[in-house]
């Protein structure tokens, strides 16, 4: 992968490689309200960020975004095409997107002189992305050619309960197991209520047991002893206080990214370029094979020469063979992204039909088999 170089590059006195930020967390706690107040808040810094919708289902983005899966995937289409319900064409979406990654990876290795961070808005369906094959494609990806840090966006006025806080706290921590990867926990809402009840909880164990004094359930009891066998979580945790409404919090939201960063060169890092070695002296083995299972996962849609749709042909899979991007969004930098400004017009024209042709081929195989499977039946 050409990105991978990136990592290796500052040694070597080449350009800044980009700062990934992953923004996490469950529907309605404020992902997409922080991504657009952290795209101002950079903007106004004159360090304007590369920024990419992951989230296939979103009605309208509130911020600009450089990549948007939107304009390589048609959700709705998906659903159609394979006969799904709404999480399900999430997750599907998601792996066709996963496909083609690899160009997402040259589009972020180009913008390296300009953007500091990458911003990667995600779906609200937080285990669309944390457990499945493409989430991990995406996070091992970016994280073995960029520096890479998970924001776990919480609402912290719906923690306010120290059962529900720590039922957020097992989530953070199970996301932490599943990404690998330096961690921000982001508590945002703090126009509702200020965050200092939560680290007074973390940081204090007594306090914690004494609100939940006040709970006598089994679960309770769970909790006092899960809250122990958080301590160690908890110590190397980082934790801001944000409200994405008001845009308070960002300077120390970037504090903690920075030291998130440093987490990752000195921990991490070694870990991801091992795989990326590996991955590349292999070939991607692992990736060939998740994409294959991805590539199973569609169903009756998966590579089968048909008479109708001519030969079998594995670039089709995917609803559009390119990436598209929306270029740069401010003036100034016009002339150093007119590479990324011609890839739009021309991907723009080949996106059409050739997302067309998928939907028209994979209908047909899909009605075939169908026709077929009826006839065996009836036999
Ligand atoms: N008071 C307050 N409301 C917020 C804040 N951030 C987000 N919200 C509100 O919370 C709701 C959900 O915000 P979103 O940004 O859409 O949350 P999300 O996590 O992207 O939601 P999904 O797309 O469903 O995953 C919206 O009504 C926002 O206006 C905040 O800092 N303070």
């Amino acid at each position: 992968m050409a990105a991978a170089a990136a990592v290796g590059e500052v040694a070597a006195g080449g350009p800044e490689p980009p700062v990934c930020v992953l923004v996490l967390g469950m529907a309605g706690s404020g992902k997409t309200t922080l991504v657009q107040r952290l795209v101002a808040h950079l903007h106004g810094q004159g360090a304007p960020p590369y920024v990419i919708n992951l989230d296939p289902a979103v009605h309208e983005l509130p911020f600009p975004a450089n990549i948007d899966i939107r304009d390589t995937v048609k959700y709705k289409e998906v659903m159609k095409q394979y006969g799904l319900g709404p999480n399900g064409g999430i997750v599907t979406s998601l792996n066709l997107f996963a496909t083609r990654f690899d160009q997402v990876m040259k589009f972020i290795e180009k913008r390296q002189n300009t953007s500091k961070y990458v911003l990667i808005d995600t779906p609200g369906q937080i285990e669309v992305f944390t457990w499945s094959a493409s989430g991990t494609i995406i996070t091992e990806a970016l994280a073995s050619s960029f520096p890479s840090v998970v924001v776990y966006v919480m609402d912290t006025s719906r923690s306010t309960s120290p059962i529900t806080f720590m039922s957020n706290m097992l989530y953070a921590c199970s996301i932490l197991y599943k990404t690998k990867l330096p961690f921000i926990v982001a508590m945002n809402k703090t126009d509702i209520i200020d965050h200092s009840f939560a680290v007074e909880w973390m940081q204090d164990f007594e306090t914690f047991q004494d609100a939940l004094n006040q709970e006598t359930t089994y679960v309770s009891n769970l909790t006092r002893s899960m809250s122990l066998v958080l301590d160690e979580f908890y110590s190397s945790l980082k934790v801001v206080g944000v409200s994405a409404v008001l845009g308070t919090g960002l300077d120390e939201f970037f504090v903690q990214v920075s030291k998130a960063v440093e987490e990752y060169e000195r921990e991490y890092r070694p870990e991801y370029e091992r795989l990326r070695k590996k991955l590349e002296k292999a070939q991607s083995k692992q990736q060939k094979e998740q994409l294959e299972r991805l590539r199973k996962d569609m169903g009756p849609v998966s590579v089968e020469s048909t008479s109708l749709a001519g030969p079998a042909d594995t670039s089709a899979m995917g609803p559009s063979d390119l990436i598209l991007t929306r270029g740069t969004l401010d003036d100034e930098e016009e002339d150093s992204d007119t590479d990324d400004i011609d890839h739009q017009v021309t991907e723009e024209r080949h996106e059409e039909p050739a997302f067309k042709n998928f939907m028209q081929e994979t209908r047909m195989k899909y009605h075939k088999k169908c026709a077929r499977g009826v006839g065996d039946i009836q036999k």
